[in-house]
């Protein structure tokens, strides 16, 4: 089924594009705001990555290539993108779930979010950020990339905050999961994605 900008913004549902360096804690920070978000009636998007399943720390859908080709040949995706080597897709769910008026948090990819504008243009895009220095550690914490792989994330990294963007809403994951975790339900209050307490 195709969709146009028009089919995208239908419903009264909010598209929630949240981005960050590898490694910022986005992963962690949907983790830690899942029971609230679902609570709210919030809707989270499981990624489809062609990362082995057994990677740990990932709530996505593993697949091999030759699997995520034949998922995007057929339509099945809202968005995707390729990145750190990785192919990323976003299930076209979220368009059922943005037509039928519920909001939709997604794990976004900064080079994207040109395009993931164009095609939503009602999004709400949010960075989360790391202060200098900690980024390099959680990635080193984490242990899930090689020590190559950690620095190519790094010079992404900095390419691409070059390009901030001053519609990003900044969340900072510096201090506690918690901290963050607040800051974020703050945020979809005072944008109206929630209503107000
Ligand atoms: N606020 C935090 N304090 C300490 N460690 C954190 C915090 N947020 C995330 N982490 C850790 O940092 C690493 C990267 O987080 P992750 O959620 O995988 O980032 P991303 O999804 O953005 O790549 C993980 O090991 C995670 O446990
Ligand atoms: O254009 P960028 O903003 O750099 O984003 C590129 C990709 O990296 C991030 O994934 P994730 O944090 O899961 O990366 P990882 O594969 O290193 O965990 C993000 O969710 C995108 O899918």
């Amino acid at each position: 089924m195709q969709h146009d900008a028009s089919d995208r913004q239908s419903g009264t549902g909010r598209l929630i594009y949240l981005v960050g360096p590898s490694g910022s804690g986005k992963d962690s920070l949907i983790d830690a705001s899942r029971e609230r978000l679902s609570a709210a009636g919030v809707e989270i998007a499981r990624r489809v990555i062609t990362r082995s399943a057994e990677a740990k720390g990932e709530a996505a859908h593993g697949v091999t290539a030759e699997q995520f080709e034949a998922m995007r040949a057929q339509g099945a995706f809202a968005m995707h993108w390729r990145a750190n080597g990785l192919d990323y897709g976003i299930p076209l769910q979220v368009d059922q779930w943005l037509s039928a008026g519920r909001s939709v948090l997604v794990n976004g990819s900064r080079a994207y979010l040109v395009e993931a504008r164009r095609r939503y243009p009602n999004l709400l895009a949010v960075l989360v950020e790391v202060r200098h220095g900690v980024l390099r550690e959680r990635l080193l914490a984490r242990g899930r990339e090689s020590a190559e792989e950690i620095e190519q994330r790094l010079a992404r990294n900095a390419r691409l905050q070059a390009l901030a963007d001053p519609s990003l809403h900044v969340l900072d994951n510096s201090t506690t999961l918690e901290t963050a975790v607040a800051a974020l339900f703050t945020l979809l209050h005072d944008e109206g994605v929630l209503p107000q307490v």
